[in-house]
């Protein structure tokens, strides 16, 4: 299937206003998307995913590299490359506030060269498949954030673009909109044939929805992999230990500082520790650490693991884990 967004050896500096200095956001990215695919850019605050975002979106330059879109160089055919692409914004900054739902849909259809037939057709399916048919008339402004949210996506499949960027799609929604939009954002991708890019901090969307996912720190990519690839890695470095005594604060305080881990109790009041370990040293580590107060082990298992902790080991411990296989 063909590449219908590709970013090669992209490169980004922004110079500090008071000191001048270069701060180099985005230091060489590289990676491909296709046709239909709904992928995942995520990173810890700072990575550079917006800076990489701004540059497909065409609102900021490489200093190096190049961007296409749907084979179109983004910066020597910058409108053209856009028409293939919409962007959602998050806070959804890009809806008008004074305008009806309806209006907005009309106007930004409009922009895209549809017939009023077309956008009539489109749009009434629209509103009734994002259960936005009684809001209609209603400003967008006085609608809840989760409702502005659906909006912005539905303006976005109204375009109809190949590719559709969301930026945090579900930040600040309450649970039920956010499952919501999980389930539109899924619904879309079994049946349109769209590209979707998402970059969110929200894991359990991650989880769900995107097929794969490109991992950015530190101004690069260190991994590009399919989720389910990702969990079964981490599935197979996640273990539970079974303790009989409870852990002391200075065991508490050197794992947590070494290793990602959750201490709980179960019902038989055993101490239960889950840890990821990525390294065979790290499991004479934990057992050291255990033993230096005399901690009996019940038990040791293999535990099940969410993206969640997957991403948080690949942030924390990037240099440590063999991604030989991911990138
Ligand atoms: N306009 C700017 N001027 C100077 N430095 C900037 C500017 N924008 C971003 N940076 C710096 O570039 C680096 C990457 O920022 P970027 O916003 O791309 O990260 P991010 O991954 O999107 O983070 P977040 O998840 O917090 O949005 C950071 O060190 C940031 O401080």
């Amino acid at each position: 299937m063909m590449d219908i967004v590709k970013v090669t050896n992209v490169k980004k500096s922004y110079k500090k206003r008071k000191t001048k200095e270069l701060v180099q956001a985005v230091k060489g990215i590289n990676f491909t998307i296709k046709k239909g695919e709904i992928v995942g850019l995520l990173g810890p605050n700072g990575a550079g995913k917006t800076t990489t975002i701004k540059m497909m979106c065409g609102l900021l330059v490489p200093d190096e590299g190049e961007i296409y879109i749907n084979g179109i160089d983004i910066q020597k055919r910058r409108l053209e490359a856009l028409r293939h692409i919409s962007v959602v914004l998050e806070g959804n900054r890009n809806i008008y506030w004074r305008l009806t739902v309806k209006e907005n849909l009309e106007y930004f259809a409009g922009n895209r060269g549809f017939t009023k037939k077309q956008i009539q057709e489109k749009m009434d399916h629209l509103l009734e498949r994002f259960n936005l048919k009684e809001k209609e008339n209603e400003m967008v402004n006085s609608l809840s954030r989760g409702m502005q949210q659906k909006v912005a996506i539905a303006i976005a499949l109204l375009a109809d673009t190949e590719v559709i960027y969301l930026d945090e799609p579900t930040l600040g929604l309450d649970i039920e909109t956010s499952y919501e939009i999980r389930r539109l954002l899924k619904e879309i991708v079994q049946e349109e044939q769209k590209t979707i890019i998402i970059s969110t901090h929200d894991m359990p969307v991650v989880q769900e929805i995107c097929e794969r996912v490109i991992i950015v720190n530190h101004g690069k990519v260190v991994v590009d992999d399919r989720v389910d690839n990702l969990l079964q890695l981490f599935e197979s470095k996640a273990y539970r230990f079974t303790l009989l005594k409870p852990l002391s604060d200075w065991q508490k305080e050197v794992l947590k500082k070494e290793f990602i881990v959750t201490i709980s109790e179960n019902d038989n009041n055993q101490t239960i520790l889950d840890v990821n370990i990525t390294t065979s040293e790290g499991f004479y580590k934990i057992t050291e650490i255990l033993e230096k107060e005399q901690t009996p082990i019940e038990k040791i298992d293999r535990s099940i693991v969410d993206f969640e902790e997957v991403f948080m080991n690949i942030v924390k411990g990037e240099k440590e884990i063999d991604l030989a296989h991911t990138v």
